[in-house]
């Protein structure tokens, strides 16, 4: 006796099955964020003892030295892998070639020097550009248009990077959007032995509007003149992301960066379909902002809106999530 195979559909087929618990709905879930998904990112600043909250990213501050130590034991107890680091140049070491960023005893190195002497387990990601070192607060060096060059930006670049690789950065994260600086910066590190400090580009970076509290934090924000639409990519293109990726990858990047994060999900699924490599986004200032500014408002609660955000980079096809919130989700998330 033989029984006819019957597709199933309602009544027999019911989605909300699955969903009808709270041990059913965790067994099901396609996707989990832990605190093993981010990277943290820290504004370092001169002094010791000094904390120095910035106003359009409540909650968040800049630290001297020992307070980034600080915040770097913490984030190694909340399980984060690995901080971003970003630095608040004081004016009288800001200039027109930014130089200030190739000096080894500049704020980043000292930094750097302190948490791997203090939490030598967690992971360092600095910020190659020259945005924190110029007075004019574009990210490289400018000719008499204003234009940003490119090539003698590049060479600038590389000895930012094997000035933070022999600080001890462990992946170096050009955001500078030049061309070819990846491959650059790669042979440069290569030949001075640091065969295993990581690239992580930002390989597709948009002239967006929500980086407004970062430029706070780290000081530029004032001295910006114009914007950087001409190194940065127009909101417009999807496509072209995908060639700036496949450029970086082949210049030798371990991984990729896609940012800001949540109004660029559509990228990052494009990239992890077309090319199935570790890309991580950066949830940038101007997002965690809004975030914040809605909670405080009273549109939904804080907590879930963390959550809920940074689980869309998991499913968008992540490996991890720069994130302002990753101490807060961490230990939301470890209970
Ligand atoms: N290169 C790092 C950034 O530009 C961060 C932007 C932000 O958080 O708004
Ligand atoms: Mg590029």
């Amino acid at each position: 006796m033989s029984r006819a195979f019957q597709s199933a559909a309602y009544p027999a087929l019911r989605l909300r099955r699955t969903r009808a618990s709270a041990w059913s709905r965790s067994l099901h879930a396609e996707h989990r964020i832990g605190p093993q998904d981010f990277i943290w990112p820290l504004f370092v600043t001169e002094g010791s003892g000094v904390e120095e909250p910035i106003s359009s990213l409540p909650g968040v501050s800049r630290w001297s030295v020992d307070g980034i130590v600080a915040r770097a034991k913490e984030a190694r107890d909340a399980g984060i892998p690995c901080l971003a680091l970003f630095p608040n140049t004081q004016a009288d070491r800001r200039s027109d070639d930014g130089k200030e960023a190739l000096n080894p005893d500049n704020l980043m190195c000292r930094a750097i020097r302190a948490i791997k002497d203090a939490a030598p387990d967690i992971g360092i990601l600095t910020d190659v550009a020259l945005d924190p070192y110029t007075v004019h607060g574009q990210d490289g060096l400018l000719d008499d248009s204003g234009y940003v060059v490119n090539d003698a930006t590049v060479e600038v670049l590389i000895g930012q990077s094997l000035n933070q690789a022999a600080a001890g950065a462990d992946i170096i994260a050009p955001s500078d959007m030049m061309d070819g600086r990846v491959g650059a910066i790669r042979a440069a590190l290569e030949q001075d032995g640091h065969h295993n400090v990581q690239i992580m580009a930002y390989a597709a970076k948009y002239a967006s509007a929500f980086y407004g509290p970062f430029r706070d934090a780290v000081g530029s924000r004032g001295l910006l003149k114009g914007d950087k639409k001409n190194y940065q990519m127009d909101p417009a293109n999807g496509a072209e992301a995908l060639r700036e990726v496949a450029l970086d990858l082949a210049e030798g990047a371990d991984s990729v960066m896609v940012k800001p994060g949540l109004p660029y999900l559509d990228i990052v699924a494009r990239v992890k379909d077309a090319f199935d490599v570790p890309v991580f986004a950066y949830q940038v200032s101007g997002e965690y902002a809004m975030i914040e500014a809605s909670a405080a408002a009273g549109a939904g609660d804080r907590d879930a809106l963390v959550l809920e955000t940074l689980m869309a980079f998991k499913r968008a096809g992540c490996s991890g999530v720069l994130t302002y919130h990753a101490l807060h989700a961490a230990r939301l998330i470890n209970g």
